[in-house]
C-alpha cells in the first residue's frame, strides 16, 4: 500500500533519472532507510506479530521455524557474498588499505562465484579499492556504507552507467532484428518487445524468419495474437532474407512504426547462421540488431555478444531468464567484455516480463537494496495519476485513513502476488516464501477489522484512537481481540507519521532530519533482530506511536 505513496514522486523512469534527488531513496546512503514499500510489508507483517506477546516475537519464531532464510531469487549468492564484505567493516572508523583488504577479497570471491569474467573482476577490484581508500569520510555515513556506495557506483559503471534506449528510425518503419542461439527466448522476446512498444504507442509487426523450426512460426502467430500484433510469415520454403524484405514492404504499406524480425537459432555459433544473419541484415538494414542471450549462461553470454558483434555488428543485447538461477555474471560482464549495452532484460515467461535494463537499479538489486523504482513503475501501471495525487495530498496533510489503506491493498493485489514483488523491495530479500504467505494472510486479517468499521471510523481513524467503546465493537464484530484492533489503529498513525516524514524527505521540502528518521527506523529494525532488547525497544516504538497520534491531534 505504501508503495503507492512513492508514485507521485516519480512520474516516469526517465523523470526519476533526471531527478537524482527523487531516486535518492535508493541510494546506498539510505540503504537502511525504508521506502514506503518496505514499510508497507513491514506493516503487513505486523498484525500477526502483534497477536503474540511482543510485536517481533511472531516474526522471529516463524523465521526460526522456517529454518533457513531464502534469498531473493535474483543474484542471491552474490548479494550474500557482498554482504559478508560489509560485515567485516563493522566497527572501523575509516577505510584504509589494510582494513579493506579482506572485504575486497570477499567481493572478488563473490564476483568470481557469480561467474563474472576474471579480467572484469580484476579491473573492478582495482578501481573499487582505489576509490574506497581515497574517499573522504562523510559525516553520518559509516565506512561499510561508504564501501557499499563505492561498489554501487562501480557496478553501475560496469553495467554501462546509463540506460541504453532503443533507437528508432527517422523515416519508415524501424527494423529490429533479433538474433541468438536456440532456446534463449528469441521468439518470446519478439512478442514481449512488441507489447512493450505497443504500450509506448508504436504500431508493430512481427516477421517470422525462422524457417528451420516450423513450430517457431506457429509460436510467433500465437504470441502475436496474444499481444494483438500482426505476424508476417511465408512458411518455411522462402529464404529468411527474402521473408524479412517482404515483411518490411508489407509493414511499410500498413504504415507500421516498427517491425521485429525473429530469426532461427542454432545450438552453437556456426558459419551458416552468421551468413544468414548477415544476409537478413543486408536485406532490411535494421536500426537495431539485438542479440538475445540467456542470463543463466553467465560470462559465456558476454563472450557470445562479443562474437556476434565481431561477425555481424550488433547494437545491443537482451538478457533473458534473469528470473531463473542466474548468478549475475552475464549482467555484469556483457558491457565490459563486448562494449555493447544490455538494452532489455527478460524476467519471466509472461508476455509482460520484459523491462529496459537499468544499470543503477540492477546494482541496487545486487547489493540487496531492492528495486524501488521498478516497484514504483509497476505500481504506476495499476494506479491512476489522480489517485496518486490524492494519496500524496492525504499523506502530506496527515489524512491517510483506513479507506486509503483498503484501496492500496487492493492495488497491491492487482500488482501481482507478493512473491513477485518481494525481491524488488529493499530489506525484503531475505524473506521466506512462508513469510510471504504469512504477509498475504495478514493483509486479510487487517481487512477483516477494517471491514466492520463504520464509514466515519474509516475516514477518521482518530475516532477509534479516542474511543475504547468503538475499538471494542470493532473487535467483537470482526472476531478479533481489542488489543489487535488497538494495534491496527496505532499502526495506521505510525505509518502516517512515517510516510509524512519520508514524503517531506523525498521532496526536499521541510528538510526533515534524515539522521533522526534513519535512527528511528534502525532502532526498530534492531529491535526486530534483537529479542533480548525487545521489550525496551517496544517501549520506544509505543512511544513513537503515541507521539504520532499526538502529532495528529495537534493538527
Ligand atoms: N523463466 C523464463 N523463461 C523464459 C524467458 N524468456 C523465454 N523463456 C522461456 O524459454 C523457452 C524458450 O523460449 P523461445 O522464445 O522459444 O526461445 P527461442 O530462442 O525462440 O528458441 P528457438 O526458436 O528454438 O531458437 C520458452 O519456454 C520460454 O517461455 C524468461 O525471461 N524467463
Amino acid at each position: 500500500m505504501e508503495a503507492t505513496s512513492t508514485l507521485a514522486l516519480s512520474s516516469s523512469p526517465a523523470a526519476a533519472r533526471r531527478s537524482p534527488e527523487k531516486s535518492a531513496v535508493a541510494s546506498p546512503h539510505l540503504r537502511r532507510f525504508p521506502t514506503t514499500s518496505s514499510l508497507h510489508l513491514r506493516a503487513v507483517q505486523s498484525p500477526a506479530l502483534r497477536a503474540h506477546s511482543s510485536p517481533f516475537q511472531g516474526w522471529r519464531r516463524r523465521r526460526r521455524a522456517c529454518g533457513l532464510v531464502v534469498r531473493a531469487e535474483m543474484f542471491g549468492q552474490l548479494t550474500t557474498g557482498l554482504e559478508s564484505a560489509w560485515n567485516k567493516l563493522r566497527g572501523v572508523d575509516v577505510l584504509t588499505k589494510e582494513n579493506i583488504a579482506e572485504p575486497m577479497r570477499d567481493i572478488r570471491r563473490a564476483l568470481l562465484e557469480a561467474d563474472v569474467s576474471l579480467p572484469v573482476v580484476r579491473r573492478f577490484i582495482e578501481s573499487v579499492s582505489e576509490k574506497a581508500v581515497g574517499t573522504d569520510v562523510i559525516r553520518g555515513v559509516s565506512p561499510d556504507q561508504q564501501l557499499v556506495k563505492v561498489v554501487n557506483d562501480e557496478l553501475v559503471q560496469l553495467m554501462g552507467g546509463e540506460v541504453s534506449d532503443l533507437a528508432f528510425s527517422k523515416s519508415g518503419p524501424t527494423v529490429i532484428l533479433l538474433a541468438g542461439l536456440q532456446g534463449v527466448g528469441k521468439t518470446t522476446v519478439c512478442a514481449k518487445l512488441a507489447l512493450y512498444l505497443k504500450k509506448m504507442g508504436k504500431s508493430c509487426m512481427l516477421v517470422a524468419a525462422d524457417v528451420y523450426r516450423p513450430a517457431a512460426i506457429d509460436q510467433l502467430n500465437i504470441l502475436g495474437k496474444k499481444v494483438g500484433v500482426p505476424v508476417y510469415s511465408e512458411g518455411t520454403d522462402v529464404k529468411p532474407s527474402q521473408i524479412a524484405k517482404n515483411g518490411l514492404k508489407e509493414a511499410k504499406s500498413q504504415k507500421k512504426d516498427v517491425i521485429i524480425v525473429d530469426t532461427a537459432g542454432r545450438l552453437q555459433v556456426d558459419k551458416a547462421m552468421m551468413n544468414e544473419l548477415k544476409e537478413v541484415k543486408k536485406a532490411v538494414n535494421p536500426t537495431e540488431v539485438l542479440l538475445v542471450v540467456d542470463a543463466m549462461t553467465g560470462q559465456e553470454a558476454a563472450g557470445l555478444v562479443s562474437s556476434f558483434n565481431d561477425e555481424i555488428g550488433i547494437t545491443g543485447a537482451i538478457l533473458t531468464k534473469l528470473d531463473g538461477d542466474s548468478r549475475g555474471g552475464a549482467a555484469l560482464s556483457v558491457k565490459e567484455v563486448s562494449g555493447k549495452p544490455i538494452k532489455f532484460v527478460g524476467q519471466g515467461e509472461r508476455i509482460e516480463d520484459l523491462e529496459p535494463f537499468y544499470p543503477d537499479r540492477m546494482a541496487q538489486r545486487i547489493l540487496g537494496m531492492g528495486d524501488v523504482l521498478s516497484f514504483v513503475e509497476k505500481a504506476q501501471e495499476v494506479m491512476r495519476q489522480e489517485d496518486a495525487e490524492e494519496l500524496q495530498k492525504k499523506i502530506l496533510s496527515a489524512k491517510f485513513n483506513f479507506n486509503d489503506f483498503l484501496k492500496q491493498t487492493q492495488m497491491i493485489a492487482k500488482m501481482g502476488s507478493f512473491s513477485r514483488l518481494i525481491g524488488m523491495i529493499p530489506g525484503m530479500n531475505k524473506v521466506t516464501p512462508a513469510q510471504i504467505r504469512e504477509a498475504e494472510k495478514n493483509l486479510k486479517f487487517m481487512e477483516s477489522m477494517i471491514n466492520v468499521m463504520t464509514p466515519e471510523e474509516r475516514e477518521r481513524p482518530e475516532l477509534l484512537a479516542e474511543s475504547r467503546e468503538r475499538r471494542k465493537r470493532v473487535a467483537k464484530d470482526s472476531g478479533k481481540t481489542e488489543q489487535q484492533v488497538s494495534q491496527l489503529v496505532a499502526q495506521l498513525f505510525q505509518m502516517r507519521a512515517r510516510m509524512q516524514k519520508m514524503m517531506g524527505a523525498m521532496q526536499g521540502k521541510d528538510s526533515p532530519n534524515m539522521d533522526e528518521v534513519m535512527e528511528s527506523i534502525k532502532a526498530e529494525e534492531q529491535a526486530a533482530a534483537d529479542t533480548g532488547r525487545r521489550r525496551r525497544k517496544y517501549g520506544n516504538l509505543r512511544q513513537r506511536q503515541l507521539d504520532a497520534m499526538r502529532g495528529f491531534r495537534r493538527r
